[in-house]
Parts: structure tokens; C-alpha cells; sequence
């Protein structure tokens, strides 16, 4: 039975690989399941990451699963509960960053708790509690144009305040750059003063490794998967390449997007202009009533011998505006999560073992129809972006898989990743 150190809740299936690919590069063995296990796991680790796909449900569903991952972590020993959502703070107008770490700190019957989304390797820094994406801020980012959680104010204290009751503060970079005394020192001022959560500056990773030795003990830290570099020393684990190691790739190549991020639609670009074989799927034709799935895997039948095919609904802000405005926005997202889901299963089931998928909620819906419980963490292909490596019941025999958020990755991310499989 497993037995891990740090037990992670990720409000999504991306996310819950980016996390788990901090860990493994940090030297930490991890397994990452997918929603809560019904039974402990049957592999040796020293980290386990539930993934949820919580981010955008309705706040007191997203409290429930995240108190049953918690539950379930704690009888498999964890000693520390680390609550990882997205390096850009998504979140809906009710949540679920507040109230999800409300509820986890009362189960842990803790008083105090750290907030930051830091990404320093993802150019996303926190400096006097605004988040910056590269060299803007959140709200400048393409963030703004999200389709479920649009991110309109870039001051983190600022969002986390109007998600909870708890009093949110700030440790501020003045106090990360003298490390990890100053660091205690504030959090005792801070909760002194009443203040239950705290945003922190991070903005390089030498701000994190000097954060991470002032978290050793914390019962809950919530973050981003940045902070997570800075927590294996804590328990005496070091760096080392050995904990990334899948089997040799087969079998064909696909990619299916449902990312509308900036990074995804230049990367579905990229594809495109190599003249390589891209699909675009049309939401109102699935709200037609029109067999999308069936179209779109008889197109790829014909293409993919010869190399990887891109299925997407992947567009630009103005038009996924237009189709929400027709359809609604969660139910133009929900249609077309099915339908890419479909799709991957289909491309499966037609013999793809080397699979991209595009997008945190579509990755969700992706892993679920694949009915995939359970990944194995790989090599890192781009900062946050690891291969994985998971058995599903349309194969058996193993499947590769990478779970890309909608805004990570090079440019020429979709024929770079299968390149590192072949080195
Ligand atoms: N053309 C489109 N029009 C409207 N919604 C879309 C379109 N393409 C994808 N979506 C929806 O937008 C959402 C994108 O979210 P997600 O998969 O998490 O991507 P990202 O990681 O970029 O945020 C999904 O719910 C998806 O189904
Ligand atoms: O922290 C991050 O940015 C990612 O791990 C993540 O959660 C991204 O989510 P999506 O953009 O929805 O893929």
C-alpha cells in the first residue's frame, strides 16, 4: 500500500499534472489518481495528486469532492494537504478557491493557510499581491476572454477577499527575499491580526525555495504548482531524474484541443501552417443534432497513418463570444467537452497510443471517457507539461498521454512532444 507524504487535491486534470510534474522533477515519486480513489493505491509513492475537475462546478460540489480527496489522503498517511489550482487563479464568480480552502481548513482544523499561483518557469510572478503573466498583469493576459472563468482583476488579495469571509493578507516580497524567519515571523504577525489567508510574492524560483522551508508543518498550503519546487526538502527528498522513467511509445499519434487560450490557438496555428492534418469542429453544428464524433474520426481514419491529426474546436475570443452568445456558455463548453471526449476515444479504439489533449476541462472530460483511474508521471515536455503514461480499457497495452494547459507550451508544441518521444 502507499504511503505518501504529501497528499495534493488538483482542481483539474491539467493542473494535476503540471503539480505532479514539479514533485517528480523535484525527486519525489508520484502517483496521480484520477477523482478519489475507491481503495489505497497499489503503488509505492511519495506523493499522491487527486485530480478533480472542480474548478468550475458549483461551489458546494467542488467543497465535497475536495473534503472526500481529503479524507481518503489523510488514510493513506499524508502529512501535509497542498490544494493546487490554476498559476492564473481561475475561478468563477462564486469560487471555488475560497470556499474549497474555507472547507479544507476546517476539516484540518487549521487556522492559517498561504495563496499563491507563483510559476516563475510559466512566467506567472506575484509582486505586492498582483499576479503578472509574463510582462503583464492577469487581467491584460488573454484571461480576461476566458470562456468559464474570465479574469478581470489581476490583485489576488483583492479576488480571494470576495470568494471567502476568512481575512485574506499578504506576505510581501520584502519579506520572501530575507527567507524563511521573516517568513514565520510575518505569518505569526499576520495571524495575530486575525488574518486566515495569505497571498504570496513569489517571482523568481529562488523566491520559492526560500519560501518552501517556512511551510514545513503547515497542515494546508493552496497554490499553484510553483510552490511545490520548494516542499520535497522538507521531507528529505532531493532532485534526481530516476522518478520520470515510462515505458518505450507505439502506436499512432493524435491531438485533440479544446483550449480557446492564446498559447493553444497559436500552437493549433503552428500545426496547421506545416501543412500537417487539422479538423475543426463547429459547435453549432453539435448542437445540430449532427454526428460530430462520427465525422470527425472518419476524417482521421484517412489521415493517420502518415502522422499526427489535430481534431479542435480551438478559436479565437471573438468567435467562442459568438457561439456562447447562440448557445450559452455552459452549454456550448459542456457540448463540445463531450464531443472531443468522444473523439478520443474513438482515436483509442482505432489504435492512437501516443495522445495530446489540449485544455484543463477538456482533458477532464478526456481522461474520464478513456476511463483512465490512474497515470504514471513522465519526462517534463515544456514547463507544467509532463508525458504520462496510463492503461485504460481501450488500451491495455498502455497509452501515452499529455494533459497540456490551455496556456503552456512552445509554440510548436504539438510536433515537438511527440519528437521527445522518439529521443
Ligand atoms: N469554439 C468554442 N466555442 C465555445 N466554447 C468552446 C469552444 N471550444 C472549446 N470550448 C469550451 O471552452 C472551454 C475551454 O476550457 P479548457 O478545456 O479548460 O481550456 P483551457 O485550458 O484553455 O482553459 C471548454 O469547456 C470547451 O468545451
Ligand atoms: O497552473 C496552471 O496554470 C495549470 O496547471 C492549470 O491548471 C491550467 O489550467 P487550464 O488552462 O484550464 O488547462
Amino acid at each position: 500500500m502507499t504511503r505518501a507524504l504529501l497528499g495534493c487535491i488538483a482542481d483539474d486534470f491539467t493542473g494535476a499534472t503540471d503539480l505532479a510534474n514539479n514533485l517528480v522533477r523535484a525527486g519525489m515519486r508520484v502517483v496521480q489518481a484520477m477523482g478519489v480513489p475507491t481503495a489505497p493505491l497499489d503503488a509505492e509513492a511519495d506523493a499522491i495528486v487527486v485530480a478533480l475537475k472542480s474548478r468550475t462546478i458549483p461551489k458546494d460540489e467542488a467543497i465535497a469532492q475536495s473534503l472526500a480527496a481529503l479524507q481518503w489522503l489523510k488514510a493513506q498517511g499524508a502529512e501535509q494537504i497542498y490544494f493546487k489550482y490554476c498559476s492564473t487563479f481561475d475561478s468563477t464568480a462564486e469560487g471555488n478557491i475560497g470556499p474549497v480552502t474555507d472547507a479544507l481548513m476546517q476539516a484540518l482544523g487549521t487556522d492559517f493557510t498561504i495563496a499563491t499561483p507563483a510559476f516563475p518557469d510559466n512566467k506567472r510572478t506575484v509582486f505586492k499581491g498582483y499576479l503578472f503573466v509574463g510582462d503583464v498583469l492577469l487581467n491584460e493576459s488573454g484571461m480576461q476572454n476566458h470562456p468559464l472563468t474570465p479574469m478581470t482583476d489581476p490583485n489576488l488579495v483583492r479576488v480571494l477577499q470576495a470568494q471567502t469571509a476568512s481575512r485574506v493578507g499578504l506576505i510581501d516580497h520584502g519579506v520572501v527575499a530575507q527567507g524563511e524567519a521573516a517568513i514565520r515571523a510575518r505569518i505569526d504577525q499576520l495571524k495575530a491580526e486575525g488574518v486566515r489567508m495569505a497571498v504570496v510574492d513569489a517571482v523568481s524560483n529562488a523566491d520559492l525555495l526560500r519560501l518552501g522551508p517556512a511551510l514545513k508543518g503547515m497542515p494546508l498550503v493552496t497554490a499553484g504548482s510553483g510552490v511545490a519546487i520548494g516542499l520535497p526538502g522538507n521531507f528529505g527528498v532531493a532532485p534526481s531524474n530516476e522518478a520520470a522513467r515510462l515505458p518505450a511509445a507505439q502506436g499512432l499519434q493524435a491531438i485533440v484541443s479544446g483550449s480557446c487560450s492564446v498559447a493553444t490557438n497559436q500552437q493549433v496555428m503552428d500545426f496547421i501552417k506545416a501543412g500537417k492534418p487539422a479538423l475543426a469542429i463547429d459547435p453549432l453544428r453539435i448542437a445540430a443534432g449532427v454526428d460530430v464524433a462520427a465525422e470527425a474520426l472518419a476524417w482521421a481514419e484517412g489521415h493517420m497513418g502518415q502522422g499526427p491529426v489535430l481534431v479542435y474546436s480551438t478559436a479565437e475570443p471573438s468567435a467562442v463570444r459568438a457561439i456562447q452568445g447562440k448557445l450559452g456558455s455552459e452549454k456550448a463548453g459542456a457540448m463540445v467537452e463531450d464531443t472531443i471526449a468522444a473523439i478520443a476515444r474513438g482515436l483509442v479504439q482505432r489504435g492512437v497510443r501516443q495522445l495530446i489533449v489540449a485544455g484543463g476541462e477538456t482533458s477532464g472530460a478526456c481522461v474520464q471517457a478513456l476511463g483512465i483511474t490512474q497515470m504514471r508521471i513522465g519526462a517534463q515536455i515544456d514547463p507544467g507539461v509532463p508525458w504520462c503514461h496510463a492503461v485504460a480499457p481501450d488500451a491495455k497495452d498502455g497509452l501515452h498521454i499529455t494533459l497540456k494547459s490551455g496556456n503552456f507550451g512552445s509554440t510548436d508544441f504539438f510536433t515537438k512532444a511527440f519528437a521527445q518521444l522518439l529521443a
